[in-house]
């Protein structure tokens, strides 16, 4: 997969987030979108997914030399992000299978997998609405890292995780993002330390 921007701008109203960026990513590698809060790294990361328009310039996506339409881009990746909500009426067993209606799993995982991975033998068959924000965070990222797509977009991906759960975070990345494109956007080093590339929202601000 690669994702080649090019003079890409985005305002809202008259205020320009920011402009003129030329930037390509490439799989097998791994960016981090950086910048102080309210500078820009999520609107970035959703005009990525192709769920934002730009306000100037043009992204143009490809996998395997094979130019993607935009409005296509959604079947290739995956995304964790602290705006895109669960169904919490459903039980985490009904979540997975939901979700997997959709995408396909990575490395034909089970719902037994998952499960385990998320350690919640004990919860499978609980409302998600009874979770607590530490436990939704982790079924957000199993979802997103677990689903077999090139492009893996993560937006804050530690939010309400605790020491512990920060360590499962990273020992997940290591498992599931080989070969794949990764796109983090954050502010905190834990969360991006693999990532190979960074990408400053401050120096496109003019
Ligand atoms: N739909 C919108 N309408 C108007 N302004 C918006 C809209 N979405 C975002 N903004 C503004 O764009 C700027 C960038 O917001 P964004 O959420 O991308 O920042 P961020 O770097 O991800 O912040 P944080 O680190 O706090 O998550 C902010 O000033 C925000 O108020």
């Amino acid at each position: 997969m690669q994702i080649i921007l090019e003079q890409i701008g985005r305002r809202f109203n008259r205020e320009w987030i920011f402009k003129k960026i030329d930037y390509s990513f490439k799989s097998g590698q791994s960016y981090a979108i950086l910048g102080i809060n309210g500078s820009g790294k999520s609107t970035l990361l959703q005009m990525i997914s192709g769920a934002l328009t730009p306000s100037a310039g043009t992204l143009s996506y490809s996998l395997n030399h094979k130019e993607i339409a935009v409005e296509q881009v959604f079947q290739q990746l995956s995304i964790a992000a602290p705006y895109l909500e669960l169904i919490e009426e459903f039980t985490l067993t009904e979540v997975l299978d939901f979700h997997f209606n959709f995408k396909t799993r990575l490395n034909n995982l089970t719902n037994k997998d998952l499960i385990d991975l998320l350690n919640m033998d004990s919860s499978k068959n609980k409302q998600l609405k009874h979770f607590s924000s530490g436990m939704k965070q982790r079924v957000k990222l199993i979802l997103a890292l677990c689903a077999d797509t090139p492009l893996l977009l993560l937006d804050e991906p530690t939010s309400n995780l605790d020491d512990q759960g920060i360590k499962w975070y990273k020992d997940l990345v290591a498992q599931f993002t080989a070969n794949r494109l990764v796109i983090v956007c954050s502010n905190q080093a834990h969360e991006y330390e693999f990532c190979t590339h960074h990408l400053l929202i401050s120096n496109y601000k003019n």
